[in-house]
């Protein structure tokens, strides 16, 4: 399966974002992409004030628009994610649509981004998000896929169950910035991928300096042997990369640690279906 990762040039219109999203969607499908992904917060800049200045109900425009991407590409599509409003609350949640332009997941960032490096970067998403609180997968004719946006990827909880659950390849739309992005961006995306042996692929805005927040870029597919199979520097581009569900089976054949876990001295615990 060929993916592709759309490491979007985010400003400030939404209609521009969506515009532009919409012509790199149909580029990646005519490249003979199957599924691709939309980064985090795809049509705003990333951003607690920003947020409710955006937030959009599901179903919406923005959710019209990603629908139409899917159908009119015929390709699943992982949209990225924008701020939702639902009953009051926000959301920073992500659609996925099948090749008919139908919803068949959507997932609300699970962990919020709340972090504090002195003389470095300080963000409270919780100061305007609430968490959602369920795991996403979803299936496709090559494999299942599970569903993390950006700090989700910290946890590697949420990446066993995915493969607990049998995903192959974890996509999380993500914007890491200049001081964790260098730091733990890759490295994060290698450790569930070796972990868990299947593919990961993390989808960045493109970086923008003048922005309040500055993107770190690097969107990258990680095979199930830990290797970065794609990657890109920070500008606005398509990465594109092939999914191969037997070499997830590969690896797992030749390394069986899932078979060598120690079930008699500790299990991973899950509470949600
Ligand atoms: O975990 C990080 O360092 C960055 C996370 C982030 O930017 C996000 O969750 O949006």
């Amino acid at each position: 399966m060929k993916i592709a990762l759309v490491q979007l040039a985010v400003s400030a219109t939404k209609a521009d974002n969506l515009n532009r999203a919409t012509q790199l969607v149909s580029r990646a499908a005519k490249e003979g992409a199957k599924l691709v992904s939309l980064p985090e917060c795809f049509n705003s800049p990333y951003g607690t004030s920003y947020f409710p200045e955006y937030a959009e109900k599901i179903p919406g425009a923005s959710f019209d628009s990603l629908s139409s991407m899917a159908k009119e590409n015929q390709v699943y599509l992982i949209g990225g994610s924008f701020p939702e409003e639902d009953n009051g609350k926000l959301f920073n949640t992500c659609c996925v649509f099948n090749p008919k332009g139908e919803m068949i997941a959507k997932h609300r960032k699970i962990h919020l981004f709340d972090i504090d490096v002195p003389g470095k970067i300080r963000f409270q998403e919780s100061e305007t998000l609430s968490p959602g609180n369920s795991f996403t997968t979803f299936d496709t004719p090559y494999c299942k896929v599970g569903v993390g946006i950006c700090y989700d990827i910290r946890f590697p909880e949420l990446a066993q169950v995915y493969a607990k659950l049998n995903c192959k390849l974890l996509v999380y739309p993500g914007a890491f910035n200049m001081t964790t992005g260098p730091a733990h961006w890759e490295l994060l995306q290698r450790g569930r991928a070796l972990d868990n042996q299947l593919y990961v692929a993390t989808v960045s805005p493109a970086r923008d300096t003048g922005a309040k927040y500055v993107a770190w870029g690097h969107s990258t597919v990680v095979n199930p042997w830990g290797e970065v199979i794609a990657t890109t520097e920070h500008q606005e581009t398509i990465l594109y990369a092939d999914i191969d569900p037997a070499y997830v089976e590969e690896v797992r054949e030749q390394i069986p640690t899932r078979k060598q876990k120690r079930d008699d001295m500790y299990t991973l615990d899950w509470k949600k279906s």
